[in-house]
């Protein structure tokens, strides 16, 4: 970090002692600054007029870090032939009168003007002052130069008067001496005006006390430019379709030619140089992040990166708090941190009035219906108005008159709302009669409820959201408000296709982190094991059949082959009808008849298990005849029957008895979690690392960190992903794909197959290309890799298309399985996948895929996976530090940074 600051501003003096010092400081390093930082590899960032760009930064860079330590910014109002230049607000009028020709004008960053002194302020005190134009002289004697303001000449044409004040923007740049005159000359020549720079004094009683203007300590506002949409700002240049960079503050287009000289190193993202300091314009805010197809031709990936990094997070592109109200009060900016902070914030939070139902957590725009849940009990805003949303039903939720929507819904789950009610509604959607104290329903209970509010466009809770409405988790931790705090709860989604082994890795992370399973997910998982008990049993009872029908068939055979005198054929088919090492009684018989039959017609799942006490009996029966035994033994040659049979039918009799306790062990090797196949959710922390372990101990804070695993079913994601938006606010993506997938195949009802790993394909495709999870990290599970080491030999990987070009050069050295240089084939397929899925997650996200290896059965494979998550968030943590300090770093500090990395 002190490095970067170093190279990006290289300051000769170490800490000093008063504000002059400060802005010598800051002068001398902005004025140093020409270019983008080492390691900020922006070639034609460098600004390259010599003689002009490097002052010109001074303003904006002064500004940036004026505002780190509290102090004034300087900022320029310009004339032109004695004429005030109208900057941006109204507020100016007012002082035009007091503007005098050759004065000394400066507008503070936090919008107070002074009169006839400039204010300078620091952390501790903002009351200094030096007065009189004479400290603005000293001060300019000391910098070596005389300042000068000269309008910009991307900024306006400066034909007439007219022309200047109706195109507020005019943008400026400080230029040395010898500089400006030269350049104010030029444009005097070219616009037969000259500009003079005025400095005014202005009165104290100036202060704006008036809310709508700016907000003390806020950032200013930089008006829209006016210019023609289709030319460049800056060169005058382009036609209609001609593309361009638009900047955030200003809104000025700048040309391909023009836009990294217009906008420089771009530390608070793509803003003209000028507008360093200045809020966005709120209408861009939605494009916070998303840069041009141009910017991205120009700049490598990472420095888009980086700069769409900073552009989101350095603070004078945050919302200002003022712009916020909520149920009529407008916000400070400790409230708008505790809402932005809390576990469930209001997403994408623009300037506008809100209502919010502190009990309930509902949050909409007044006059409308709810349109989310945000975490209850916050401390901002006034108490709520009875008409917040314009509500006309006459039934009143937490003194808030509901919408005919809501009353609908309430309607829906049952709720009755005959006559003028009040209910009370609370925060895990438990409702109340008001003076009642009897629950009268539970809105967000039922998983049909919650779809009907989707379909209603109604909110729904956030997913993590405990039943009891309790957040787990605030986030909120003590400090500096305006800082980005680290969370405490870390979500991971994890999804995948059918049989990728989702439950399977969630189960074992259960097991591996002592996470109980609930008293649902134990009886769910003892019926689905006994269901799928009989399932398995079923299909034995198939190939026993299919056996004696193969065993007769070569009975006869044999007997017709006999050499000498032939039996008579009754008596030889007699003998063969009889018994066999497949027969079985009639009653077995009868009980295979009745389940094969069952299992024909897709009974199954409802005659179990709840036949399981009836049928226990006959299990054990089976179980130890022979005939069943035999078929056992030849498991292997029935395809339908699934590896994990094996396991279960070792433990048949055990698992059909009625008091049947599955073991953690059954539970990971049975399919599913929840009886819906819905969504499963578990809270869990790393244990904490054992004392004697050096490596873990230097980790010990991360084990406090707690994360959520929440495993969704593909079934749940709906078509089209619709389903996912309810999933935005996790922090990373965990996509699992089973390496089997290749040679395994899906048949539509129109007998249509497609490979299972194209199936995964599309949706992971889908799933990270959905908006809501556009700046989420994503982790891929290559699943499974005990079973393609076992069948990459027989099945080719180029079984699947997408895989076609597959086609490594083994060694046929005897040791080349175990020898590292020597992958083995499995391994060499591995890496093939992982390159394939990483160039597509590429291709759609410009970002990069982390993947790693699992095998879901094992429990160091999960927890090892699991920890690779918390280093992916821990070091996307650390990144956004980094680029937090670089952004927010006064240059005190790195001067003290920079004077501790040379000691
Ligand atoms: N051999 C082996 N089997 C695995 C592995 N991971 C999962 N399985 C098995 O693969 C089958 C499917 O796994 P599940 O966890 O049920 O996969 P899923 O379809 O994502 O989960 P559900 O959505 O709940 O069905 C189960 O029988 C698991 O026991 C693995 O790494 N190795
Ligand atoms: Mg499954």
């Amino acid at each position: 970090m002190a490095a970067i600051l170093k190279s990006l501003f290289p300051v000769s003096s170490s800490k000093k002692e008063d504000n002059h010092e400060e802005f010598d400081v800051e002068y001398s390093f902005a004025e140093e600054y020409s270019g983008p930082p080492v390691g900020y590899d922006i070639p034609q960032v460098v600004p390259v007029d010599v003689h002009r760009i490097p002052t010109a930064s001074v303003v904006a860079t002064a500004a940036m870090f004026s505002r780190n330590l509290s102090l004034p910014v300087i900022e320029p109002i310009v004339k032109s032939d004695s004429k005030l230049i109208k900057n941006q607000k109204s507020k100016e009028t007012d002082l035009e009168s007091e503007y005098v020709e050759n004065d000394h004008a400066y507008r503070r960053s936090d919008g107070i003007e002074s009169s006839g002194t400039l204010g300078f302020s620091d952390s501790h005190d903002n009351s200094r002052e030096l007065s009189g134009s004479s400290d603005v002289e000293d001060l300019v004697d000391e910098c070596k130069e005389e300042v000068r303001f000269v309008s910009h000449p991307n900024s306006v044409a400066l034909e007439s008067e007219e022309s200047i004040l109706s195109s507020p923007d005019v943008a400026l740049e400080v230029l040395s001496c010898e500089e400006a005159e030269d350049y104010a000359d030029e444009i005097a020549g070219n616009q037969g005006c000259r500009n003079v720079v005025t400095f005014c004094e202005t009165q104290s009683s100036d202060v704006s006390t008036d809310s709508d203007e700016e907000e003390p300590g806020m950032f200013p506002e930089k008006p829209i430019v006016s210019s023609d949409s289709k030319k460049c700002f800056r060169c005058h240049k382009g036609k209609r379709f001609t593309e361009r960079e638009v900047c955030i503050a200003c809104g000025a287009k700048y040309c391909i030619d023009c836009v990294l000289r217009a906008m420089g190193a771009m530390p608070e993202g793509r803003k003209c140089i000028t507008c360093i300091g200045y809020r966005i314009n709120e209408s861009k805010r939605n494009s916070l992040g998303k840069c041009s197809a141009m910017l991205k031709r120009l700049l490598s990936k990472w420095q888009i990166d980086e700069i769409m990094e900073l552009e989101k997070l350095c603070q004078a592109n945050q919302l200002p708090p003022h712009l916020v109200s909520v149920n009529g009060k407008r916000l400070s900016l400790r409230e708008l941190f505790d809402l932005q902070s809390c576990a469930y914030p209001p997403k994408k939070l623009r300037p506008g009035k809100y209502w919010y139902d502190k009990v309930s957590g509902l949050w909409g725009k007044e006059g409308h219906k709810p349109c989310q849940i945000i975490s209850p009990q916050l401390a901002v805003g006034d108490t709520i108005k009875k008409d917040a949303s314009k509500g006309n039903t006459n039934i009143m939720i937490n003194n808030r008159e509901i919408t005919q929507l809501e009353l609908y819904m309430l309607k829906l789950a049952g709720i009755n709302c005959e006559g003028n009610v009040c209910f009370w509604l609370s925060a895990d959607g438990s409702c109340q009669e008001e003076g009642m104290n009897n629950v009268v329903g539970k809105i967000w209970d039922k998983t049909t409820h919650k779809m009907l509010c989707h379909a209603l466009r109604l909110p729904i809770p956030p997913v993590s959201a405990n039943s009891s409405g309790e957040e787990v988790g605030s986030g909120l931790e003590a400090g500096d408000p305006c800082s980005t705090v680290s969370k405490k709860l870390n979500k991971l989604l994890l999804a995948g296709c059918d049989q990728s082994g989702t439950s399977t890795l969630f189960k074992q992370a259960k097991i591996a982190y002592h996470v109980p399973f609930s008293e649902e997910e134990h009886q769910n998982i003892t019926y689905t094991i006994q269901r799928n008990l009989y399932r398995y049993i079923a299909i034995l009872l198939e190939g026993r059949e299919r056996f004696e029908e193969e065993y007769r068939v070569e009975m006869r055979k044999k007997r017709l082959d006999e050499p000498g005198p032939s039996a008579l054929p009754d008596l030889i088919e007699e003998e063969i009808e009889g018994e066999n090492v497949y027969s079985i009684s009639t009653r077995l018989k009868n009980f295979s008849d009745w389940l094969l039959q069952a299992m024909m017609l897709g009974n199954l799942e409802v005659i179990f298990p709840a036949a399981t006490r009836e049928y226990s009996a006959v299990v054990e029966e089976l179980w130890k005849h022979k005939a069943f035994q035999a078929t056992y033994q030849r498991r292997n040659e029935l395809e339908m029957l699934p590896r994990v049979a094996n396991y279960f039918l070792d433990h048949a009799v055990e698992i059909s008895k009625v008091d049947y306790n599955p073991s953690d062990m059954d539970k990971l090797y049975a399919e599913g979690i929840t009886s819906s196949n819905g969504v499963a959710s578990m809270e869990f922390s790393f244990p904490n690392p054992t004392q004697d372990s050096y490596m873990e101990t230097v980790d010990q804070h991360s084990s406090s960190m707690k994360y959520q695993l929440i495993r969704v079913h593909a079934s749940c994601i709906g078509k089209n992903c619709k389903w996912l938006e309810m999933f935005e606010d996790v922090d990373l993506v965990i996509f699992c794909v089973s390496l089997t997938e290749y040679s395994e195949y899906l048949e539509d009802y129109n007998g249509f197959c497609t490979n299972k790993m194209m199936e995964s394909k599309r949706l992971f495709e889908n799933i990270v290309s959905h908006p809501a999870f556009a700046p989420k990290h994503c982790l891929l599970l290559l699943n499974k890799f005990d079973i393609l080491e076992e069948i990459i030999e027989e099945f080719p990987l180029s079984e699947c298309e997408w895989f076609q070009d597959f086609n490594p050069v083994i060694s046929r050295h005897p040791n080349s399985k175990t020898n590292n240089n020597n992958p083995s084939l499995a391994q060499r397929a591995y890496h093939y996948v992982a390159v394939k899925f990483k160039r597509l997650y590429n291709s759609i996200t410009k970002r990069k895929l982390f993947v790693s290896q699992l095998t879901a059965l094992e429990a160091e494979s999960v927890d090892g996976a699991l920890k690779y998550t918390r280093e992916i968030l821990k070091w996307d943590e650390e990144r956004r530090k980094v680029m937090r300090d670089w952004t927010t770093e006064s240059p005190e500090a790195s001067t003290t940074l920079e004077a501790s990395t040379t000691t």
